[in-house]
């Protein structure tokens, strides 16, 4: 079979062996080959080029990876005669190469194979018509992906190899170079490498030059450290030496104005202080460049990759120059890019360097990764922080939906993760697939330091998994008492159920975790909970150890101390059964009142009646932003619909929350993304709540985390009914007013549909306030209903606002404000009535319905106007 081959660029030595193992040695081109043709198509014309071709007992030793600058461990060298190799050449330009045992035979056309002792010839000439991919064909099979190593065989070779190095391109500038090289000797076979060399000759037709320092000695003996061969006889040759780095070619000028290497650009980056990159050798190549001068030289595209992960700066900033797309995607890397490659390494100057050339930040590979994500899976803060300063973003995920924050609490990396979480666009509670958020990864790996940073910086404490565990879960599992603690310290659920019914104090006792055990129980931990199989902690033990001796004994205690009810029951895992992004469970420590059922949770109005809202989409007002409500080129502000929410989605400071105005979120008309700024109550609920048995006012609704000020909590969403409809409804209680001063006038009623906020209770010191919001219509008869926070509020306090004078002045007839606070306005009764008993009993809804259903309507919550 005739088979098309190119040059490799390198000094590429083919080895012919005569054992089971050299074959698979070579077997990257020989194995499906009888033949192989070292010599391009005769439809292309072209010339085929030489090789420097070794067979033989003498390359048998040879086992090494193929990889530039990979050695193998040393094997004693069987320093063999000439290889047992015949090349035949004929005026068809047809040579042979004949393994006398292995019978292989290499065909070699060599119509330019004229100088073959000369090594110039080894490397391609473009004039000559080759092309990168016929190039890198060679350099892919050969030089950069190397041939597997016959580990098998090695072992079973007991003889010493000298050290080869593989061969680069470019002889070396100066001594410098070879240091840098780890002491392996540059020197090839290139008339470009000029100095001082020995020289050694393993056949009559090729030479490699080598630093007489750099040959390898092994038992006294000299050895070529390019083939192995003994060189003891190799003659020393001296080359006038060049200046590598002085340029011999004008740059074009197309190239010169295009380049990434514009000397403007990196000094105002430099002095910008996005990065420090090494600058000396960076100028180096620049100061060539712009004396309109530089080195060609001829690379495959993908050692663009290969560069990368090298580091090899002066020779990217080469194939740059010369052309080479810095968004080449390497397909057996799971096409990842140079710039993936550059990051993941941490080489924070190649990164520079790509990203300046045109290379894509936010590019993704196979895995859909980005190369921010790289550098922060492996922890190279410098390369981070460059990349962020350029402009990468820190939303992507990736297959397994894990972000850059999850890869650097993943992988423990706090200096990574500490610097993330300062970035403004950052979410602190985004979830992977497992729905694990950073702060999870950080419990789990028992990282004390990363999960104080984090939930300094707003982590969400309660956040659950797709098993419902909370981070005390994990802090049990893992047995880390000290970050249990923490979590406790900042009113994590002690007793929060995942998905088996199982709170924290079960899998601590599972895992046999007795300090976290110790801790639970004595921040009461309740020992008689039990998960769905019906296993109380206890159970979770072998009866008579230990753990079971101390569980048993506080079950005791508290057994014996306990009122009946006064335990905190989890009586629903999520209400809003799974509607709302973030599960809202409900818990009852108070009494043995199972979760509401008698209402369909909705998280969005709903209407039961035929009701024509003007949803046309030509009648909305909206935004012609060119980029994102948040950007400078936001015109927002100069309508109506003015952005009122800040970076974070908070409202801002100046918003009146006294008598606040409509407003107006971007929508479908809009010219901005759907990720724009103005948009944050149509991204629904996202602050964790619970709903909980008050002391006094029935259900209520806590928060289960810290909630700055100005942040959207909820809406108040339920059914929308007519102010007719609402006149005839016997229960009020959980009716909203829409009142709207031109037309009809409509309600939101919560009672038979509604979401979590128809739980939330009356309070004269309230939390939140109402504001009228319209997303996707602007139909004025039925706004939206959105609660934001009023101030600070702390996880753990009850979450209320102002129902309005309205409302009680007729309710107080029935029953008292049981807010508890000092300020309450409405905690007298009228005289006469008798409320003593109102606490609980009042709050069944049907009381004040039975005892006033026509003034229902008139009783409803409104916004409380100033
Ligand atoms: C919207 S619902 C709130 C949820 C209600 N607590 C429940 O158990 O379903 C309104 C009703 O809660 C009760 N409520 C709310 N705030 C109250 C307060 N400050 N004092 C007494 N009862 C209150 C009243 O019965 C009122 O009609």
């Amino acid at each position: 079979m005739r088979e098309t081959w190119s040059p490799c660029p390198h000094s590429i030595s083919v080895y012919l062996r005569n054992s089971k193992t050299q074959h698979k040695q070579v077997g990257i081109f020989l194995a499906k080959k009888t033949e192989l043709h070292l010599f391009r198509t005769q439809e292309s014309k072209t010339n085929c080029m030489p090789l420097c071709l070794y067979s033989s007992a003498a390359s048998k030793k040879k086992k090494r990876k193929m990889g530039l600058y990979n050695f193998v461990p040393k094997k004693k060298p069987k320093v063999s005669k000439k290889p047992n190799v015949s090349l035949s050449s004929s005026n068809e330009q047809v040579g042979y190469l004949t393994h006398s045992t292995t019978s292989t035979s290499v065909k070699l056309s060599h119509s330019s194979w004229p100088n073959l002792e000369h090594s110039r010839s080894l490397f391609p000439n473009p004039a000559e018509g080759f092309t990168y991919s016929q190039f890198q064909r060679w350099a892919d099979c050969l030089c950069l992906s190397g041939l597997p190593e016959d580990k098998e065989n090695m072992e079973a070779d007991d003889t010493l190899e000298p050290p080869l190095c593989s061969c680069r391109m470019e002889a070396p500038k100066n001594q410098d170079v070879v240091t840098l090289a780890e002491g392996k000797c540059m020197a090839v076979e290139s008339v470009d490498g000029k100095g001082t060399f020995m020289e050694c000759q393993p056949d009559g037709n090729i030479s490699h030059r080598f630093h007489r320092s750099c040959a390898s000695l092994i038992r006294g003996q000299v050895y070529c450290p390019h083939c192995g061969e003994e060189a003891s006889y190799a003659k020393e040759v001296t080359i006038p030496k060049p200046d590598c780095a002085v340029p011999t070619a004008a740059v074009p000028a197309h190239k010169r104005d295009t380049a990434l290497m514009d000397r403007a650009k990196l000094d105002s980056v430099t002095a910008g202080g996005v990065i420090d990159p090494a600058k000396e050798s960076l100028e180096s190549v620049l100061n060539a460049l712009e004396d309109g001068k530089y080195k060609k030289f001829k690379l495959p595209p993908k050692q663009l990759y290969f560069s990368s992960k090298r580091g090899e700066l002066q020779r990217i900033l080469h194939m740059l120059v010369e052309g080479v797309d810095p968004n080449l995607r390497m397909d057996s890397e799971k096409r990842k890019t140079s710039l993936h490659c550059a990051a993941e390494e941490g080489h924070k100057e190649i990164c520079h360097v790509l990203v300046q050339a045109g290379a894509n930040l936010d590019m993704c590979d196979a895995e859909q990764r980005t190369p921010l994500m790289y550098a922060c899976e492996n922890n190279h803060l410098e390369t981070v922080k460059y990349l962020l300063k350029a402009g990468a973003s820190t939303g992507h995920k990736d297959m397994r939906g894990s972000t850059c924050l999850h890869l650097a609490a993943r992988g423990g990396h706090t200096g990574v993760l500490q610097y993330l979480v300062s970035m403004p666009s950052i979410d602190i509670n985004c979830k992977d697939d497992g729905g694990w958020a950073p702060l999870t990864w950080a419990t789990e790996n028992m990282n004390l330091e990363q999960v104080k940073m984090l939930i300094s910086a707003g982590a969400d404490v309660q956040i659950r998994d797709k098993e419902e565990n909370v981070c005390l879960h994990w802090a049990a599992f893992s047995g880390c008492d000290e970050i249990a603690q923490l979590l406790l310290d900042k009113r994590s659920d002690l007793h929060a159920v995942n998905i088996h019914g199982d709170s924290p104090l079960h899998i601590a006792v599972r895992q046999n975790q007795l300090d976290c055990v110790m801790l639970f129980l004595s921040r009461g931990a309740d020992v008689n909970l039990k998960n769905k199989d019906g296993e109380t902690p206890l159970d979770c033990c072998s009866i008579n150890s230990k753990m079971w001796t101390i569980l048993n004994t506080n079950k005791k205690l508290t057994d014996a101390r306990r009122e009946p009810v006064q335990f905190r029951r989890a009586v629903c895992q999520d209400v809003s059964r799974g509607y709302e992004d973030v599960p809202v469970p409900c818990v009852n420590g108070m009494d043995h009142e199972p979760c509401p059922s008698n209402f369909k949770y909705v998280p969005e109005n709903c209407f039961t009646s035929q009701v024509n809202i003007d949803e046309n989409i030509t009648h909305l007002q909206h935004c012609s932003c060119k980029d994102d409500c948040a950007s400078s080129s936001c015109i927002c502000g100069q309508l109506s619909m003015r952005c009122w929410y800040d970076k974070d989605g908070r409202l801002l400071k100046e918003f009146c929350r006294d008598d606040p105005p409509f407003l107006f979120e971007c929508n479908h008309a809009c010219s901005c993304w759907r990720t724009c700024r103005n948009r944050v109550i149509q991204n629904g609920l996202r602050v964790r709540l619970q709903v909980f048995r008050t002391e006094r006012m029935g259900w209520g609704v806590r928060a289960l985390q810290d909630i700055p000020e100005g942040t959207f909590v909820c809406e108040f969403a339920g059914e929308i009914i007519s102010d007719g409809e609402a006149n005839v409804r016997e229960n009020d209680s959980y009716m909203f007013n829409l009142d709207n001063k031109a037309g009809e006038v409509y309600c939101i009623d919560g009672q038979f549909y509604g979401n979590v906020s128809r739980f939330m209770n009356h309070l004269c010191e309230p939390n939140l306030f109402p504001v009228r919001v319209f997303t996707k219509h602007q139909d004025m008869r039925f706004p939206r209903i959105a609660l934001y926070a009023s101030k600070a509020i702390q996880a753990g306090d009850e979450l209320g606002f102002d129902y309005g004078d309205p409302y009680w002045q007729i309710k107080k007839k029935y029953f008292r404000c049981q807010c508890g606070s000092a300020k309450c306005r409405y905690s007298e009764t009228v005289p006469g009535q008798n409320h003593a008993d109102s606490s609980v009993r009042a709050l069944g809804d049907q009381t004040v319905a039975q005892v006033e259903p026509i003034q229902s309507a008139n009783t409803a919550i409104a916004i409380t106007q100033a």
